[in-house]
């Protein structure tokens, strides 16, 4: 194993949160991707670099081990269960996991459910003993409940804007959502101390909770 320790990071929305908090720890990184197409990043002056991956793909490239470590959603870890500890909530991208409906909406057997997080809702209904068929949507969620594809959805939300525009109504609040810091099993083992000492400068740039 070398000795660079190796961070997955995602793209999209959490990137320019998570890049500002590793700035301000001491390890610059650029707040803005627009400009370059580069997929693997150096830090100056530190053993570390880091990998831009799509969101939902973080996990796996932890639980792999071809990233030591990663910065992704709770939403994402709940729905793709990998096999790899959670070390730190950064307190970022903060949103939550909820049920989401038309205003007169109503109870009927076997409803269907939309969403891009099957396993999330399948969990949650199978839990509270409800029968539902999910359907597994890739974005644009709103969309199911209001064109009939859908009795309901579960989406994020965070301002409620989206939910406003389109008529939709939170009905239960499943999970709060930040995002986290993970580790690979074995990098956590072989890289501690390293990992240990990126997880103290994250900590003193933050009011986090460790898990
Ligand atoms: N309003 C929000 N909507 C969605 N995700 C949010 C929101 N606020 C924070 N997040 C967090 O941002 C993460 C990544 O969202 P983003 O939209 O960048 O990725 P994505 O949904 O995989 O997009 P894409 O499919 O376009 O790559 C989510 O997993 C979630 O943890
Ligand atoms: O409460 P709000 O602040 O309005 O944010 C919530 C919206 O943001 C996300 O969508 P995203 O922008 O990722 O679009 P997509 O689901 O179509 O990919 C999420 O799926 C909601 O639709």
């Amino acid at each position: 194993m070398d000795d660079i320790l190796k961070v997955a990071m995602p793209k999209g929305r959490i990137y320019k949160q998570a890049a500002k908090l590793f700035t301000k720890a001491g390890l610059p990184i650029p707040e803005d991707l627009e400009e370059g197409r580069r997929l693997i990043i150096p830090v100056p002056g530190a053993k570390m670099e880091f990998i831009l991956a799509k969101p939902v793909d973080v996990p796996t490239y932890v639980e792999y081990g071809v990233a030591d470590i990663g910065v992704v959603g709770k939403d994402v870890l709940m729905e793709e269960n990998r096999n790899v500890y959670e070390l730190l909530d950064l307190g970022i991208a903060r949103c939550r996991m909820s049920v989401i409906g038309l205003p007169d909406w109503k109870q009927v057997i076997n409803p269907r459910v939309a969403t891009k997080y099957p396993n999330v809702a399948s969990q949650y209904f199978r839990e509270k003993g409800q029968q539902v068929e999910v359907i597994k949507l890739n974005g644009s969620i709103e969309l199911a409940p209001l064109i009939g594809l859908a009795d309901r959805i579960v989406d994020m939300v965070e301002t409620g804007q989206t939910l406003k525009e389109n008529g939709l109504v939170e009905q239960e609040e499943i999970f709060q959502i930040t995002s986290r810091l993970i580790a690979n099993r074995v990098s956590y083992r072989m890289k501690n101390e390293s990992i240990q000492r990126l997880c103290d400068m994250l900590q003193d740039v933050l009011p986090i909770v460790k898990l």
